[in-house]
């Protein structure tokens, strides 16, 4: 290998995007290739610079390796703009070898923001700052079950070429069929788990729903934290290995960061773009789930009838309409919400579709939805205000968007809910509740218990 392509300093790689840099991008067809084999390929020299991405249909695998170059914008505020422009710029002057053209396949950013991005960073977020997106140095993509390894450079050495890369891309393939190179998964023993100040939230949540009932604010998410406490180092390819099994609808998404590690099963898109194909979705409102299928089906029927759960729903759909209709030439949505089941939870859910007009592009629309309703509030800017004085704590990534796009303007971003942050022996998880002016404290509680599930059946942690 190169030395070239295993430089793994992200500051370096950073400031390679400001010279004369350029990118060189391989993409060839491999034969079958387990994922979660490849995120653990090599784990000593790519661990902290990973990413894994299951679509909620299946149908889209990507997992990253190493960092060609990553983007992580310094001001905060004009975080979607500098991601967009420096991508654009290094895809410009690229040169791209991509006989299939596949979406998901060449050049491609994986990476996500913050939910805030005029929270302060609280120490566990640190290293993810505001935003941050990694270009790979290699990865793996399944597209409708057909494999393909990108391999990327960013170099102003020219004597780089496509047919170094080409080199390149056929040692890596014999090194990866090598047997026993990844390495083995560890299940994770829980030792302790916490919820953090219970009885504190559930006055926040009392005070925000006398705000709710007196005020214009119509509706405001309120989130909170669990702590847990591991006998052993968590291994990010354990939790994902686990959701994949557990939450076989869901997006199964892992953003690593030095020690760290943010990941993972949201049911939650917030946007997807293939060619000139938009897809959004709303999911707001919740109701549990029981064993017995008829049970299961009048929880449901109750959810759909539940005018509070309707009202959440509502202001989610309006709001995304509203955002994408200048994006969009055509734009469908139904009337009325149907429900989305995962194995914990079911929610109302309105499926948008749409056709993306020539100003639709994904970082940018991207900015325009978050935060839906579904994760801040309605108005947008009064919720942030009550949110950032009542939740007590730092979201970082949790409920930001979280996803890629490639060099041909496709991509798709999810919400990074029903996830938390691994270090070692701890971890965060979040989980968060649409409060309107008629929620009930302890409902809400409960309903944010539901949506810590996912999490703690991955982490070996037992239900609250
Ligand atoms: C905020 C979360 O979930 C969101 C809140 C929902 C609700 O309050 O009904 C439902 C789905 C999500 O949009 C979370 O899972 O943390
Ligand atoms: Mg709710």
């Amino acid at each position: 290998m190169t030395k070239l392509l295993t430089q793994k300093s992200r500051d370096i790689l950073q400031n390679k995007l400001n010279g004369k840099n350029k990118l060189l991008s391989y993409t060839f067809p491999i034969d079958f290739y387990d994922p979660l084999d490849f995120f653990n390929y090599q784990s000593s020299t790519f661990k902290g610079n990973r990413f894994f991405w299951k679509s909620s249909d299946g149908l889209l695998w990507t997992v990253g390796l190493g960092i060609a170059a990553s983007i992580s914008a310094d001001d905060a505020d004009k975080r979607f703009q500098i991601t967009n422009n420096q991508w654009n710029r290094l895809i410009k002057e690229a040169e791209i070898d991509n006989p299939s053209g596949v979406p998901g396949t060449g050049p491609l950013l994986f990476g996500g923001f913050s939910f805030d991005p005029y929270s302060n960073n609280e120490m566990e977020w640190e290293n993810y700052g505001h935003s941050i997106l990694y270009l790979p140095s290699y990865m793996l993509t399944v597209a409708e079950n057909q494999y393909y390894l990108t391999i990327n450079v960013v170099s102003e050495d020219d004597r780089i070429n496509i047919d170094t890369l080409r080199t390149e891309g056929n040692q890596f393939v014999k090194q990866l069929r090598k047997k026993n190179n990844s390495s083995s998964v560890i299940p994770i023993k829980i030792k302790s788990s916490e919820e953090v100040a219970p009885n504190k939230w559930l006055r926040s949540v009392e005070e925000i729903v006398h705000v709710l009932k007196t005020t214009d604010v119509k509706k405001v998410v309120l989130a909170r934290k669990l702590l847990l406490e591991f006998e052993n180092n968590a291994q990010p390819s354990y939790v994902i290995e686990q959701l994949i099994e557990q939450q076989p609808t869901s997006f199964i998404f892992a953003l690593e960061v030095g020690d760290y590690c943010f990941l993972g099963a949201s049911p939650e898109r917030l946007i997807k773009k293939t060619g000139n194909h938009v897809l959004s979705t709303c999911l707001a409102g919740s109701i549990g789930r029981n064993h017995d299928e008829q049970e299961d089906q009048k929880l449901g029927e109750t959810l759909l009838k539940d005018h509070k759960n309707r009202f959440e729903h509502e202001l989610v759909v309006s709001m995304v309409e509203d955002a994408l209709k200048p994006y969009c030439a055509e734009i469908n949505i139904p009337n009325e919400p149907i429900l989305m089941k995962t194995p914990d939870i079911q929610h109302l859910y309105t499926p948008v579709t749409g056709k993306a007009n020539n100003d639709f592009s994904i970082l940018n629309v991207v900015e325009k939805l978050h935060p839906t309703p579904a994760l801040g509030g309605v108005p947008t800017n009064a919720a942030l205000e009550i949110i950032r004085e009542k939740e007590n704590m730092d979201r970082g990534f949790y409920a930001g968007p979280i996803g890629w796009t490639d060099y041909q303007g496709n991509g798709e971003f999810a919400v990074g809910i029903r996830s938390g942050l691994l270090n070692g022996k701890k971890a965060f998880l979040y989980a968060g509740c649409g409060l309107v002016s008629d929620s009930v404290a302890e409902d809400e509680l409960k309903e944010t218990r539901i949506k810590f599930q996912p999490m703690l059946k991955a982490t070996g942690g037992e239900s609250l």
